[in-house]
C-alpha cells in the first residue's frame, strides 16, 4: 500500500462517513492532521451540527497527543479550544500536514471559522478534497493561500462528494434515502434482524429526520412504533404510502403524542421535506426506485427463511459508495446506476 496523500484523505473520508446523515443539517466531514508526513496524530469528524468542525476536533486531538495533560483536554466549545490554540500553539502545526474533505469554513456560525484557525496555526499545507459551495462559508482556501499556506485541491474528490452528496441535496431541495434490514440471504422480514447497536443507528437517523416513509402493508404486517426509543430521541413525523388508507388504530405508530402521521398516495409529499428516510422492503422499493438518492443496506451476518427479492420484479444496478461496520453488522451504501 502507498502512504500518500489518497491514504491519509482516505482515513478522513472514512472517519466522517460514521457520522454521515447524523450531522443533518451540516454536512458529514472528516480531518487528518499528519505530523513530519508521516505520523498521524488525529483521525477526526464533525458528529453533529453545532458541535466542533472536523478540523477543530483533530487539531485538538493532535495538539493533545504531545501535551496530554493540558487544560485543552476538558475544553468542549469550539470557540474555547480555537482561542485555547491560537494562544498555546507555540508553533507546534509548522510541521503539520492537514487533510480535510471540504474546504475550512472561512464564516462564523454557530461555531467559529475554521480557515481563520488554520491560518493561526500555520501548518506546512492543507490538503482539501472537495470546494466548500455553501455561498456563505466558501473561500477557506483563498483565506489561507492569502497567509502563504500551501493548499492543494481535488485529492479524492469524487469520493468526498459522494461523502458531501446529501448535503448538496438538503440545500438544493430533498436527500432522500431508502434503509433496508436484511440477513445475508436477503431476508428481510419476521421481525428483529439487525444487532441492537444497528438498531440504536437507525433510531439515531429517525431522531434526526424530518420524514420517515413506509409503506402500507408494513403498517398493517409489522405493526411499528417507528419512534427512536434506543437513544431516546423524537418520534419523527411519519407518511404512511398506501391507496388503501385502511389502518387499525390500535397500531403503536398512531399513539405517539404529538407526532404527525399522514397516509397518501402522493409520492410529490416527499419534497415539502429536505431529509427523508424510506423504510421499506422489495415491493416498495420497486415503486419508489426513481425518488430515491441513496440506498442503505443493512446486513446482519445471519441467514434466515423469508420474505426476499426473488418474487420481485426488480433489475437493479447499484456503485457502493461506501461500506463500514455498526456493531456486527455491515452497513453498505449504494447509489443507483441502473
Ligand atoms: N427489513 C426491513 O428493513 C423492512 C422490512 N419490511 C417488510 O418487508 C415487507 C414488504 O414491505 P415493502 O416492500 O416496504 O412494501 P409494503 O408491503 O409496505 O407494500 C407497499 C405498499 O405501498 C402501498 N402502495 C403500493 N402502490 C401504491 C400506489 N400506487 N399508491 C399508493 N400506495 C401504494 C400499498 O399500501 P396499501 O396496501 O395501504 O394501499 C402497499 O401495501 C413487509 O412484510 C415488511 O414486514 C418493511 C420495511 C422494512
Ligand atoms: N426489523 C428491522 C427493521 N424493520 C423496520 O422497522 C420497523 C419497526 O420499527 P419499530 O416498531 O419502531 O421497532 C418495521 O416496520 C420495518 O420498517 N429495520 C431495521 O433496521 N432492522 C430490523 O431488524
Amino acid at each position: 500500500m502507498k502512504i500518500d496523500n489518497d491514504f491519509f484523505m482516505k482515513l478522513a473520508i472514512d472517519e466522517a462517513w460514521k457520522y454521515q446523515l447524523l450531522t443533518y443539517p451540516n454536512p458529514a466531514v472528516g480531518c487528518v492532521v499528519v505530523k513530519n508526513d508521516s505520523e498521524i496524530l488525529a483521525i477526526e469528524a464533525h458528529k453533529e451540527a453545532g458541535g466542533a468542525h472536523a478540523e477543530v476536533n483533530a487539531l485538538k486531538e493532535a495538539y493533545l497527543k504531545y501535551h496530554p495533560n493540558t487544560i485543552l483536554k476538558t475544553i468542549k466549545d469550539s470557540f474555547k479550544i480555537h482561542e485555547y490554540l491560537i494562544k498555546n500553539h507555540n508553533g507546534f502545526f509548522n510541521d503539520c500536514t492537514i487533510y480535510v474533505t471540504l474546504e475550512p469554513c472561512n464564516h462564523v456560525g454557530k461555531t467559529p471559522s475554521c480557515a481563520n484557525l488554520i491560518k493561526q496555526l500555520k501548518p506546512k499545507k492543507v490538503i482539501i478534497a472537495h470546494k466548500d459551495l455553501n455561498n456563505v462559508a466558501k473561500d477557506g482556501q483563498k483565506t489561507l493561500e492569502e497567509v502563504g499556506i500551501k493548499c492543494e485541491l481535488g485529492c479524492m474528490q469524487k469520493e468526498a462528494y459522494d461523502l458531501l452528496f446529501p448535503f448538496i441535496k438538503w440545500n438544493s431541495n430533498s436527500f432522500i434515502f431508502y434503509k433496508m434490514a436484511q440477513t445475508l440471504n436477503g431476508t428481510i422480514d419476521g421481525g428483529k434482524i439487525s444487532s441492537n447497536q444497528a438498531l440504536a443507528y437507525v433510531h439515531a437517523l429517525r431522531d434526526k429526520i424530518d420524514l420517515l416513509m413506509i409503506g402500507g402493508n408494513s403498517v398493517r404486517i409489522d405493526k411499528p412504533t417507528l419512534d427512536a426509543r434506543f437513544v431516546a430521541g423524537r418520534a419523527p413525523e411519519v407518511l404512511i404510502y398506501s391507496k388503501n388508507k385502511v389502518f387499525e388504530p390500535s397500531i403503536a405508530l398512531f399513539k405517539i403524542p404529538n407526532r404527525k402521521v399522514t397516509i397518501s398516495d402522493d409520492l410529490f409529499k416527499l419534497l415539502d421535506y429536505k431529509f427523508v428516510m424510506i423504510e421499506g422492503g422489495y415491493t416498495l422499493l420497486e415503486k419508489l426506485k426513481e425518488k430515491i438518492d441513496y440506498i442503505m443496506l443493512i446486513i446482519s451476518p445471519k441467514i434466515k427463511v423469508g420474505l426476499n427479492a426473488i418474487n420481485e420484479s426488480l433489475d437493479l444496478e447499484f456503485e457502493i459508495i461506501h461500506e463500514n461496520y455498526v456493531g456486527p453488522d455491515k452497513i453498505v451504501y449504494l447509489k443507483r446506476i441502473k
